[in-house]
């Protein structure tokens, strides 16, 4: 784990932790020749690949609505409530991001313009199953979708080896409202979902993050099928100074690595005493953590960087983009001021990212690798789309005539200005 002063750190290293995602362009040559099998042979490559990458012979993809109901009876009823009500609170999130349904406005006399929205028909949900399962992300992928209004949500989960998903993940999708699901993953779920096959059908929009070859694979069948943005492995950038619990602070780090090798944490702090209590945290925690050898190798991408002002740490952290942004300062109000990056943001010691990940309510689907700086994590607009309106009155067109006719000769478009003036011949 790189630990230094900012200003002190190398070029080199600022360009490994600020142009993340190099892994995105690594892999594509092992990615493209997949999609490519699956958009021309369909099933028989969902099976080569399952077998290939998940060690799983699949004779059906689509699991029955037997087998989801089934799914409840292997999981402990309080854990059914737990997932009920981390469902009830996105829902309830996303019910709040619903636009209005219909809006006019006067823009003068006899032109009124509105908009309408109406959701997408067909989305496709990737939900991830290699190193951890996800019915989280069931329900963070599919409860938008359905809050939106969309009609066919299906998803996709890789199987275990022996062709089963994890119960609790079904359960999820079930609660969430999927219409169908298969369990297919990786790279092979994406060229499904973005082609179609004789089993799986293609679908309009593919959201859900992944890992770097499901977030590649889904950056390159962007001509077949819209996709959310590149959500792959997490990040986690914490702000703090000298009022932060260090232990809390490290307890985020070592959370956010657990994920995937390749995910990364920072922490930038103006205080030299945090930041040592911090590293030593870490060290403690993820020596003792299940997952400590995941969590050894993200530490290897990750960072304790030492400034004199919060302003510095603010820049810094838009200049990294960070997937989740924690604000842990005697002052947060000033630093969310001037954050203008970053998927999600977590304000003070007791809202750390395990919040945002499961059940306070705000999606966990967020942009990674410095893409915060043009996505917007995952919500209802990801699923609908505007429809603009207008309704004009002859007195309306007439207020307006003039610069239409005077614009449309201007550009050679003689035939527009004319159907605009033949309104007007008597
Ligand atoms: N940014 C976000 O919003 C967000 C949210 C949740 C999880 N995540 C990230 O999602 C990722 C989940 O990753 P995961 O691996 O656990 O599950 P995954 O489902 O993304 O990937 C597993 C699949 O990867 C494929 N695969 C593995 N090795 C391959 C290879 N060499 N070539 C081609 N395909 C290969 C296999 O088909 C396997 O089924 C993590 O990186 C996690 O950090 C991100
Ligand atoms: N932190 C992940 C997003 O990077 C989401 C997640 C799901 N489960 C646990 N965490
Ligand atoms: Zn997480």
């Amino acid at each position: 784990m790189l630990y230094n002063k900012l200003q002190d750190i190398s070029e080199e290293e600022i360009d490994s932790l600020l142009n993340r995602g190099g892994e995105l362009t690594e892999v594509k040559s092992q990615v493209e020749p997949i999609l490519t099998d699956i958009r021309n042979r369909g099933d028989s490559a969902l099976n080569f690949y399952t077998k290939k990458f998940d060690g799983a012979e699949i004779e059906q993809f689509e699991i029955s609505p037997e087998e989801i109901e089934n799914a409840f009876h292997k999981i402990d009823e309080k854990l059914i409530r737990n997932l009920k009500k981390a469902a009830e609170n996105i829902r309830k999130f996303h019910f709040a991001q619903l636009p209005e349904k219909l809006w006019f406005i006067e823009i003068e006399p006899g032109v009124e313009l509105g908009q309408k929205f109406s959701p997408l028909e067909n989305v496709g949900a990737y939900v991830p199953g290699g190193r951890a399962s996800y019915p989280s992300t069931a329900l963070m992928t599919i409860i938008p979708a359905k809050v939106a209004g969309v009609k066919n949500v299906i998803m996709c989960t890789p199987p275990g080896a022996d062709g089963t998903i994890n119960p609790l993940t079904l359960a999820a999708a079930k609660i969430a409202g999927a219409d169908h699901v298969y369990r297919v993953g990786g790279v092979q779920a994406i060229g499904a979902m973005a082609y179609g096959t004789e089993t799986i059908k293609k679908v309009d929009k593919i959201v859900g993050p992944g890992n770097v070859y499901v977030t590649t694979a889904k950056m390159l069948v962007r001509d077949k099928a819209e996709i959310d943005f590149p959500a792959g492995p997490s990040e986690v950038l914490i702000i703090a100074d000298e009022s932060a619990d260090a232990r809390m602070v490290a307890s985020d780090i070592v959370a956010q690595s657990e994920h995937d090798p390749q995910a990364v944490s920072v922490l930038i702090t103006t205080s030299d005493i945090l930041a040592k209590e911090v590293k030593d945290e870490v060290i403690r925690q993820s020596a003792a953590a299940k997952r400590h050898e995941i969590i050894d190798k993200s530490l290897e991408n990750s960072a304790i960087l030492i400034t004199d002002t919060v302003q510095s740490c603010i820049e810094f952290s838009n200049r990294f983009a960070p997937e989740h942004l924690e604000i842990v300062v005697s002052d947060p109000e000033s630093v969310l001021e001037g954050i203008e990056n970053a998927g999600s943001i977590f304000v003070g010691s007791y809202a750390p990212v395990s919040a945002g990940d499961y059940a306070s309510g705000t999606n966990h689907v967020l942009p990674t690798a410095g893409y915060a700086k043009i996505y917007s994590g995952l919500n209802i607009n990801h699923f609908i789309k505007y429809l603009t309106i207008q309704k004009i009155t002859k007195k309306g067109l007439e207020n307006i005539c003039d610069p239409i006719i005077s614009i449309a000769e201007e550009e050679g478009l003689y035939s527009h200005a004319d159907a605009v003036r033949l309104r007007f011949d008597h």
